[in-house]
C-alpha cells in the first residue's frame, strides 16, 4: 500500500495533511498517535470510506481512485464494526465468503480453518451472545481475514478487552500473521500494542507523521519532544550542548558522541538516572513520591531548583518519599533531540 500526499480536510482543519506513507507486502506497520491525530481517517482513506482532497492510493500500484470500498480486496476490523449478533460464529466468519460467491463445502472449510487459527476450533455454532470480548475480538479477526485480503486493515483492535488478554493477544496475532504472511495497517493510541506488534511504527501529530521507524529505533531515538513525551518519558529539558556534554538545569549532563551541538532539548529516560548518596551527583533531590509498576518502581525526584525527573529502580533499591538523594546521568539513554 502506498499514500501518496494525502489530504483530507474537515472545515478548516486538516485531519490527514500531505501523508505519505507505504505498507511493504508482509509487513506490519501500526500507527500510533493521541486522540484526534487522524489516525482513523488514514484508514477510512486507505478502506475507500473517505474521499481525499488531493493525493491518491496505491495498492500493488494500481491508483485506487474510484474503486469503490468492496473492490479493494482490504480486510477490516473496525471498532465500529460489530459482529452480526443474530449470526452465530459461522455465519460471522462466512459473511465476506457468501459476498463472494463461495461455494457451501469450501466456505465451511474455510471458516473451520480460520477459527482454528484465531484459537477457537469447532466453535461454528456458538451465539455470538455467548462469547466473552476476547472470543469476539477473535471471531470478527477470523471474519476479516476469511476473504484472503492482500491488506488487512484494523483500528484499536484490541481496544476494549483488559491488560493481560491484549498482553497475550497481540503475541497470537503477530504469530498468526506471520504465519498467513498477512500484510497488515493498524491503528492504536497504545504504544506498548503497536510496538509488540509491528514492524514499524508511525506516530502521527495533528494530521501528519512524526516519526516512521522499527518499534527499537523510536524507542531510542524519539525526533522530538511531541514524539518522547507521547512514548511516556516525562524527562526532557532545555539544554545547551557543547561536545559531549549537555549543561541543564539538572547540572552537566553527558551525552552520547556526535550528539547534536547548542541550544537543544534532552531526553533523559529513566532507566539512565542513576541514585549515588546525597552529597555524590552532579544534582541533589528530595524523593518526592514511588510508584510500583510491576517490574520496577518509577521515582519522582525534586532537586532544589528547576522541574522534577522521574527515576526507574529495582524495588530493593527504592529509597523512602522524602529521602535525600544524589543523581548521576548515564550518556546511553540520554538522547539529544531536534
Ligand atoms: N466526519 C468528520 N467530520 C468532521 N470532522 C472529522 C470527521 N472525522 C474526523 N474528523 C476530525 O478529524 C480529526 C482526526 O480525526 P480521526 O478520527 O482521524 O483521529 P484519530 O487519531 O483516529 O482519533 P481517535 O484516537 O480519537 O479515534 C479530528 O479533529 C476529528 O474531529
Amino acid at each position: 500500500m502506498r499514500l501518496e500526499d494525502a489530504t483530507v480536510s474537515f472545515g478548516t482543519r486538516a485531519a490527514l495533511n500531505s501523508v505519505d506513507m507505504a505498507v511493504a507486502e508482509h509487513e506490519i506497520v501500526c500507527v500510533l498517535g493521541p486522540s484526534g491525530s487522524g489516525k482513523s481517517t488514514l484508514l477510512r482513506v486507505v478502506a475507500g470510506l473517505q474521499p481525499l482532497d488531493t493525493g491518491r492510493v496505491l495498492l500493488a500500484g494500481h491508483d485506487q481512485g474510484g474503486v469503490p470500498a468492496h473492490k479493494r480486496g482490504i480486510g477490516l476490523m473496525f471498532q465500529d464494526h460489530q459482529l452480526f449478533p443474530q449470526r452465530d460464529v459461522g455465519g460471522n466468519v462466512a459473511f465476506g465468503l457468501r459476498m463472494h460467491g463461495m461455494r457451501r463445502a469450501e466456505r465451511e472449510a474455510r471458516v473451520r480453518e480460520l477459527l482454528r487459527l484465531v484459537g477457537l476450533p469447532g466453535a461454528e455454532r456458538r451465539a455470538v451472545a455467548t462469547l466473552s470480548g476476547g472470543e469476539q475480538q477473535r471471531v470478527a479477526l477470523a471474519r476479516a481475514l476469511a476473504p484472503r485480503p492482500r491488506l488487512l486493515m484494523l483500528d484499536e483492535p484490541l481496544g476494549q478487552l483488559d491488560r493481560s488478554l491484549r498482553d497475550r493477544l497481540v503475541v497470537e496475532l503477530r504469530d498468526l500473521f506471520e504465519e498467513l504472511g498477512t500484510t497488515v495497517l493498524a491503528v492504536t493510541h497504545d504504544q506498548g500494542e503497536a510496538f509488540a506488534l509491528a514492524d514499524r511504527v508511525v506516530v502521527m501529530r495533528e494530521g501528519h507523521v512524526a516519526q516512521s521507524g522499527t518499534p527499537l529505533e523510536v524507542w531510542r531515538r524519539p525526533v522530538d519532544e511531541f514524539v518522547a513525551r507521547f512514548l511516556g518519558f516525562d524527562n526532557v529539558v532545555e539544554a545547551e550542548v557543547s561536545g559531549e556534554t549537555a549543561v541543564t538545569v539538572w547540572g552537566k549532563i553527558p551525552v552520547p558522541p556526535n550528539s547534536a551541538q547548542g541550544a537543544r532539548k534532552l531526553l533523559v529516560r529513566p532507566a539512565g538516572v542513576r541514585l549515588v548518596g546525597a552529597d555524590e551527583g552532579v544534582v541533589a533531590c528530595t524523593v518526592a513520591s514511588r510508584t510500583f509498576r510491576g517490574s520496577h518502581v518509577a521515582l519522582r525526584l525534586q532537586p532544589a531548583g528547576g522541574p522534577s525527573l522521574e527515576a526507574a529502580c529495582a524495588l530493593k533499591d527504592a529509597p523512602e518519599p522524602g529521602t535525600g538523594v544524589g543523581v548521576l546521568f548515564s550518556p546511553d539513554d540520554v538522547v539529544v533531540l531536534d
